[in-house]
């Protein structure tokens, strides 16, 4: 922007010479210039000035935030960018910061360039964020240059009536009635990846790499939730699991060209992760525009509708999204439904494979915890395979883990808003273009709202939680408001049925020892670097 701006004044400061040239014989008082000179002149002059005011005057002497607390700690030009890169945790260094002041509405840093950048912490920032100004912050250019090739013009990309507008049309593929039918689906595919795990058992002399299985369940289930159709009945050339493994687990270079391309786009670059990861969305754009294509030419014939299913009617959301936004006059294009599909395959997989995969290690490391789990998990089951959702619901120490998971390994590392005017929250001025960054962790580790023991597993503290953790805004591993999380319910259920299957069939030993395991850096999801194994025991053997 300041390049434009500069480049734009330079150019018509080199024509006003020029014209003056015309009126001024030249001499002393009126040298001539080349007039690529004079705009190299012009233009040097302003970008210093510009660049000047922005790096060293305006974040210290000017900036409304200057008011807020925060490090001071940071590099004279890239702010705390490097450290964010290098902490080993896409966690860090917010966490410690949220320690160092736990009490504050919210913490300013410096990020690249040195620009302002604000951590929200306190429940009340989150809530005028993102409840009572909701609309007010969009996301900002970075992070649409991180996710959008994987997301797509979804949910996430959508701000004011017209994300109000398409989330009530697909609200209704969430709401609790449709996601019960989906426990068979989920029932089945528990099963599947208990198979999974009993085989890989005899070769590996018990230790299991959770990542990898639970990763290619999660993405069947959402597929098939999504789609209609399971994963393995597509004619793909490259199966989706591959394509997904390709963009969410790149190598340690692909990390580092994913970093770079949000502070400055190089995706363009034809080397070779790039070429893998535009291969990889490209490949899943056309897959996914297929099954789209199909699926409205199928719902606009009578034939496809009664050949759907059960008494001709599809449950899937992309058969809810052609005939609800067709019930409601509003006849959503291909691109509209892509963008859907992508996001919801996008966010309703790794988050919840990641969190399941957490889960595990936490049992393992906590024998005694898993033995309660197993206890209550046969006596709702009562022998019987399958599960109605009132029987899993009533699993109190089950729902107790599910939340403590999501409180200490929040699946979603953060997400991120930018002002889009000026606008005051909790008594400072945020100026439009500031970027904010929403971290469930500044909510869950604050020993404010969770006191000192906030960073340990403990489960059974959810049965007596009192002050601030007793409040709705003290779990925000969803965040919460209008832009809040779709997908929890689904997301409680898939994890209560996986665990439940789990714990009937295996008992779990630690492998990792609890804060060792490595974690991928950058990354939106909190996902263990290499994988997460445990040592895994048949049950009949135990
Ligand atoms: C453990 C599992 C999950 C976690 C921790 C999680 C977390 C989150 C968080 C924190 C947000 C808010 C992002 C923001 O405000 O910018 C979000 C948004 C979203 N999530 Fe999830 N999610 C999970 C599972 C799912 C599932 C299973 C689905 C779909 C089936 C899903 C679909 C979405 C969508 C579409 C949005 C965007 C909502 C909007 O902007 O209106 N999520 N999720």
């Amino acid at each position: 922007m300041d390049i434009i701006v500069c480049t734009t004044s330079s150019l018509l400061g080199r024509l006003v010479w020029a014209r003056m040239g015309e009126f001024f014989a030249p001499g002393p008082s009126f040298p001539t210039l080349e007039p690529t000179g004079v705009f190299l002149f012009l233009f040097l002059i302003q970008y210093v000035i510009v660049k000047t005011y922005r790096l060293f005057i305006y974040p210290y002497f000017l900036s409304p935030l200057r008011s807020l607390p925060g490090p001071k700690d940071h590099h004279f030009l890239l702010g705390q960018t490097l450290r964010q890169f290098t902490s080993g945790s896409p966690t860090e260094p917010y966490t410690s910061w949220v320690r160092k002041w736990p009490g504050a509405d919210m913490i300013r840093y410096f990020s690249f360039l040195n620009s302002d950048a604000v951590l929200v912490v306190s429940p009340e920032a989150h809530r005028q964020i993102l409840q009572a100004n909701c609309y007010a912050f969009t996301k900002p250019a970075w992070y649409y240059r991180l996710i959008f090739p994987i997301v797509g013009r979804g949910l996430v990309f959508m701000d004011g009536d017209e994300h109000k507008l398409h989330r009530k049309v697909l609200s209704g593929a969430f709401a609790l009635t449709h996601l019960k039918k989906l426990i068979p689906l989920m029932e089945e595919k528990a099963t599947e990846v208990c198979m999974q795990f009993d085989t890989s058992i005899d070769y590996t002399q018990g230790i299991i790499n959770l990542i990898p299985p639970l990763s290619r369940i999660t993405l069947d289930v959402i597929a098939t939730t999504v789609l209609g159709v399971p994963l393995a009945t597509l004619d793909a050339a490259t199966p989706f699991h591959q394509i997904y493994q390709t963009v969410f687990d790149p190598s340690t270079w692909g990390l580092v060209l994913s970093a770079v391309n949000a502070v400055v786009p190089i995706r363009w670059l034809s080397v070779g992760e790039n070429r893998r990861f535009n291969r990889a969305i490209a490949q899943l754009h056309a897959l996914l525009r297929e099954i789209i294509r199909l699926r409205v030419a199928d719902e606009a014939s009578e034939k496809g509708r009664s050949q759907a299913g059960d008494g001709g009617e599809r449950k899937d959301i992309l058969t809810r999204m052609v005939q609800e936004s067709k019930a409601m006059g509003l006849e959503w294009g291909e691109e509209d439904m892509i963008g859907h599909v992508l996001t919801f395959m996008a966010a309703g997989h790794e988050t919840t494979s990641n969190t399941i995969a957490w889960a595990v290690h936490y049992l393992a490391l906590y024998p005694d915890i898993q033995d309660r789990l197993r206890e209550e998990a046969l006596e709702a089951a009562g022998g019987a395979q399958n599960m109605e959702y009132a029987a899993i619901e009533n699993m109190k120490l089950l729902d107790n883990i599910y939340r403590e998971v999501l409180r200490v390994r929040s699946a979603a590392t953060f997400a991120t808003r930018e002002a889009a005017r000026d606008i005051e929250i909790c008594g400072t001025v945020i100026p439009k273009g500031t970027s904010l960054m929403l971290m469930p962790c500044a909510t869950h580790l604050n020993p404010l709202i969770w006191g000192p023991r906030a960073a340990e597993f403990d489960p059974d503290r959810w049965d007596s939680l009192q002050g601030e953790a007793a409040k709705p805004h003290a779990f925000a591993a969803f965040l919460m408001g209008p832009r809040g999380c779709p997908g929890q319910v689904y997301t409680r259920l898939e994890f209560k049925v996986m665990m439940i299957a789990f714990v009937r069939k295996f008992r779990f030993y630690a492998v990792e020892r609890e804060g060792e395991v490595p974690l991928v850096n950058p990354s939106v999801v909190l996902r263990p670097k290499g994988g997460l194994r445990v040592f895994a025991q048949r049950i009949n053997q135990a």
